[in-house]
This record gives structure tokens, C-alpha cells and sequence, in this order.
């Protein structure tokens, strides 16, 4: 049977830590804000932005949240951008995914400030991938990493396979997992014979958006198992792997929900902190 790694648990761990370092912040007068905008009025958004929002007060961190409506113009979303990238007291911009379909995700990304690029998502910070070291890694990544750093998971010479090639997870995931010396196999929609990858992987780590996708034939015994899925099965949250038959057969387990979701919010408010601290601390040669 699986260790359950609890993702709610493990992003405690890391509030606590980060409470103590905003506090040590504030005393050199370093108060770190957070902006996200977020389009429209998808209710998943609406809730995930609440949540970032709570946590940000929680500890002390400064947060506003910009509303732009679902028909708001590329060019009126750019300007909003612009402003928060020329206000002096703005650390982090996040700007909430998915926008709207007349909107180009591209270009509006592009539009952020790399420095004040809390989600790790401009193609300056994509391009510090390839060198192990954007300035900060994305949130769910990021909390990936968190979660086997906290069960003692090694990732050096561990082969890991990452199904899922998103900006926003299976990409990155890949990148950081490379950076920290593991074998990556990255499998997406168009890989043949998905299984033959998977189980071969120490770590798997599945965001392929389709419930149910990994079973325990597709799992080696032992593996580590990181599931980023999230969707809506008979009104139930579930993930991309088949948690009561993988449990039985790898070796740890992050549940849907409970798992990574908890430390992408988590790993904002580090990440929010991290840029405040090269921005404000950091001479600019250093960075
Ligand atoms: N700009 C960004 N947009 C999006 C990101 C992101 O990192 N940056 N990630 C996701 C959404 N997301 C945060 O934005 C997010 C997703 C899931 C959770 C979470 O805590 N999930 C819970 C279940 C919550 C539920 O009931 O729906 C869990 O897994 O336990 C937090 C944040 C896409 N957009």
C-alpha cells in the first residue's frame, strides 16, 4: 500500500516557513504585493483566484485582484498589465488561465514584466529552463518539487516520466525534473504505447487532463506517483490516475483532490516572495 503524501499538510509546512520569512522581510521594510488579474467569470478561476487571494492576507502579503470582464480587448487586458508592470510597488503579476478565446495567451504573457513573472510563464523565464534557472519556477511545478523534497523522494538518476506537455505543468515539470538530474521521459497525446513509458518511471508524474487514464498495469511497484488532474467525474473531483488501483501497487501517492492543488497556491505566495526579494534586495547584476 502507497504513503499518502498530503498535499494540504506539506503546504502548511511551507506557509509556516514562508510566515517566518515575510516577517524578517518586513523588518527591512520589504512588503511583497501580489496582482492577478483574472478575465471573465469561469467559476474553477473565480475559486482558485479567491483561494490565492485568502492565502496571500493569510500571511501578510499584500494582494488585489483586477476583474476585467469575459469581452474585455486584448489591447484594454495589455494596458492593465502594463500598469501593474510600471507600478514600483508591485512584485508578482499573475494573470489567471485559461483567457478567453479571442484573447492570444501568447502575447499577453509576453506583456509581463519577466521580473514581476510570478507564474514562471514568460518566454525569458521559459528560455532559463534550458539553464535549470528561471527566476522562478511555475507554482504547480514548483509544488511538485516541494512535495518529493518533503517525502525524501530522490530525483537525481531516478527516471521519470511525465505525461502532459501543457505550459503550465508538463512542460516545466520536465524541465525542473532534468534540472535536478533525473532521466525525463515526456510523453503527450501522440505517444505510442504510453505504458511501455510509464512503467518504467520512479517518478510519474500524469497531467494529461482525462480521468482514469493511468491504471496499476501502467505503474512500476514502488513508483512515486504524482497526479495533477483534476476533473469532474458524476460531480466527484478525481484525477488522471486510478487512485484505488495505483495505491495497491506505487510506492507514494499524492489523492485528487488534496495532492498538488493545495501547494499551487502555496508555491505562489514563495514564489511572490522570492521576486520580491530579488527586486528589492538583490542589485541588478546579481539577478
Ligand atoms: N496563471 C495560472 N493559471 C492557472 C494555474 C496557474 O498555476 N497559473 N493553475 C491552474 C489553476 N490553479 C491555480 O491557478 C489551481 C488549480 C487547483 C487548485 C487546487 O487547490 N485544487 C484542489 C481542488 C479544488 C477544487 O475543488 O476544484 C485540489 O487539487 O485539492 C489550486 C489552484 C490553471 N490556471
Amino acid at each position: 500500500m502507497a504513503r499518502i503524501l498530503d498535499g494540504k499538510v506539506i503546504a502548511a509546512a511551507v506557509k509556516q516557513d514562508l510566515a517566518m520569512e515575510i516577517a524578517q522581510l518586513r523588518e527591512k521594510e520589504v512588503q511583497p504585493k501580489l496582482v492577478v488579474v483574472l478575465v471573465g467569470d469561469d467559476a474553477a478561476s473565480a475559486s482558485y483566484v479567491r483561494s490565492k487571494e485568502r492565502m496571500a492576507r493569510e500571511l501578510g502579503l499584500e494582494a488585489e485582484v483586477i476583474k476585467l470582464s469575459a469581452d474585455v480587448s486584448e489591447s484594454e487586458l495589455m494596458r492593465q498589465i502594463e500598469l501593474q508592470n510600471a507600478d514600483d510597488s508591485v512584485d508578482a503579476v499573475l494573470v489567471q488561465l485559461p483567457l478567453p478565446e479571442h484573447i492570444d495567451t501568447d502575447w499577453v504573457l509576453m506583456g509581463v514584466d519577466p521580473t514581476k513573472d510570478v507564474d514562471g510563464f514568460h518566454p525569458q523565464n521559459i528560455g532559463r529552463y534550458a539553464i535549470g534557472s528561471p527566476l522562478v519556477w511555475p507554482c504547480t511545478t514548483a509544488g511538485i518539487l516541494e512535495i518529493l523534497e518533503r517525502a525524501n523522494a530522490p530525483v537525481a538518476g531516478q527516471t521519470a516520466v511525465v505525461v502532459g506537455r501543457s505550459r503550465i505543468v508538463g512542460w516545466p515539470t520536465a524541465q525542473l525534473l532534468l534540472a535536478h538530474n533525473a532521466t525525463v521521459v515526456q510523453c503527450h497525446r501522440q505517444t505510442r504505447n504510453l505504458a511501455e513509458f510509464t512503467r518504467q518511471a520512479d517518478i510519474l508524474v500524469v497531467a494529461a487532463g482525462q480521468a482514469g487514464l493511468i491504471r496499476a498495469d501502467d505503474v512500476k511497484a514502488g513508483a512515486v506517483v504524482i497526479d495533477v488532474g483534476i476533473n469532474r467525474v458524476d460531480g466527484h473531483l478525481v484525477g488522471d490516475v486510478d487512485f484505488d488501483s495505483v495505491v495497491q501497487k506505487a510506492g507514494a501517492i499524492t489523492p485528487v483532490p488534496g495532492g498538488v492543488g493545495p501547494l499551487t497556491v502555496a508555491m505562489l505566495m514563495k514564489n511572490t516572495v522570492r521576486l520580491a526579494r530579488i527586486r528589492r534586495l538583490t542589485k541588478e547584476d546579481e539577478r
